[in-house]
Parts: structure tokens; sequence; C-alpha cells
């Protein structure tokens, strides 16, 4: 079972390195380590497990945060609404690939952190509003699917750690805040 202790802190190489795409048809190993990421962000996600584990709620993970240089990310976003157990995005995707995008940009009003990254760094992250995404499920089938707003940011993110890119890379170093005209922030 993943834990804190197997999630590797920047300064590691492996956080700048590209990952390699995964062979298909999946392996059991990789079929395995997606269930495993996935097991982690529903444990990070169970207050008594996150507490007991000593995990932080993780809404997104990627191999190469495991020291595994392959492009295999797990997102789980819960719905906003607590009344609601349907998470809004729960997905282990293999070789994901950002298709295309909305010109309209987006960031979080709260900025971002990394389950990697043990400080804090303020700043917006600018992402893409919309993207088109695809990707191959669990089951070795190709999925073709629209995201916005913060599941569209999770999963940049997300994939940005399979191509050695940090959250922090996209803050203005200047001002951390600026924001050029019509850039969506997301509360
Ligand atoms: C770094 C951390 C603060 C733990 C961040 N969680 C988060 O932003 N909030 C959160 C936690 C939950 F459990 C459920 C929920 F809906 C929201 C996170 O998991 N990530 C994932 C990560 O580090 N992946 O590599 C960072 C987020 C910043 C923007 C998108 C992902
Ligand atoms: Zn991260």
């Amino acid at each position: 079972m993943i834990t804190m202790k197997d999630i590797i802190r920047e300064g590691n190489p492996t956080l700048r390195a590209v990952a390699k795409e995964v062979a298909l048809p999946l392996s059991d190993e990789d079929i395995k380590l997606g269930e495993e990421m996935m097991e982690f962000l529903h444990n990070s996600q169970d207050p008594v497990k996150a507490e007991e584990l000593g995990l932080r709620g993780g809404v997104g993970l990627a191999a190469p945060q495991l020291d595994i240089s392959k492009r295999i990310i797990a997102v789980h976003v819960p719905n906003g609404d607590l009344e609601n157990p349907e998470p809004t995005l729960s997905a282990v995707m293999y070789n994901p690939k950002i298709l295309s995008h909305s010109v309209q940009d987006a960031c979080l009003g709260e900025g971002e952190g990394c389950l990697s990254v043990d400080r804090e760094v303020p700043g917006y992250v600018v992402r893409h509003n919309k993207i088109t995404l695809s990707y191959v499920d669990a089951s070795g089938v190709k999925q073709k699917i629209r995201l916005k707003n913060y599941e569209a940011i999770v999963v940049q993110h997300e994939i940005d750690h399979l191509n050695g890119v940090m959250f922090y890379d996209h803050i203005n170093q200047e001002n951390p805040y600026a924001l050029k005209d019509g850039v969506l922030v997301i509360e």
C-alpha cells in the first residue's frame, strides 16, 4: 500500500524527467500500479485512514512521484457537495494526452500545492480552462473526454509531472499574483 514515504520530494531528479509511455496491452504490473495509486487517493481522502496512515488529502498522483518514470496518473476528485458521494472525476489514465484546449485560461484562487513539495509556494498557476484529453483506461480501452475548471486543472497538474514540470514553474516570478486579462480565477 502506498503511503507518504513512497512519494519522492523535490530534488529527486525523477521529478524533472520526461516519463516513458506504457506499453500496450497494459501489463499486470502497470494495472496493479494504477490500482495502488487510486487506493492511495481513496485512503488519503478517508479521514480515519488518512489520520491512521499520516496521509495528505490527495486529489491526484503521477507515477513519477513514486520514482516510477511511466506515463500513468490517477485522479479522484470528490464532489464538492459532501452529501453526494459520487466523485466528479475518478480515473487511472495511461498515456494521457491533451489533444486540444480552450483559448480561455484559468487558475485556482488558492494557488496550488503538491504532494512532492513540502512547502508553500504562493502564486497563481495559470492553466487551460478546458481540455480535450485522450488516454487508455485500466481496461485497456482508449478514452477521449472533455474536462473543464477544477477537474481540468487537476489533470493538467498531473500530466505536468509526466513531463518533469512542477506547478511553481508556471508562477510569475516578478509578481506571483499577476494575471493577464480574461484568466478565470476558480475559487
Ligand atoms: C498537494 C495537495 C494539497 C495534497 C493537493 N490537494 C488539494 O489541493 N486539495 C484536495 C485534497 C483532497 F483530498 C480532495 C480535494 F478535492 C482537494 C493534491 O492532492 N494535489 C495533487 C498532487 O500534488 N499531485 O501531484 C495538488 C493539487 C493542486 C492542483 C491540482 C492538484
Ligand atoms: Zn503534484
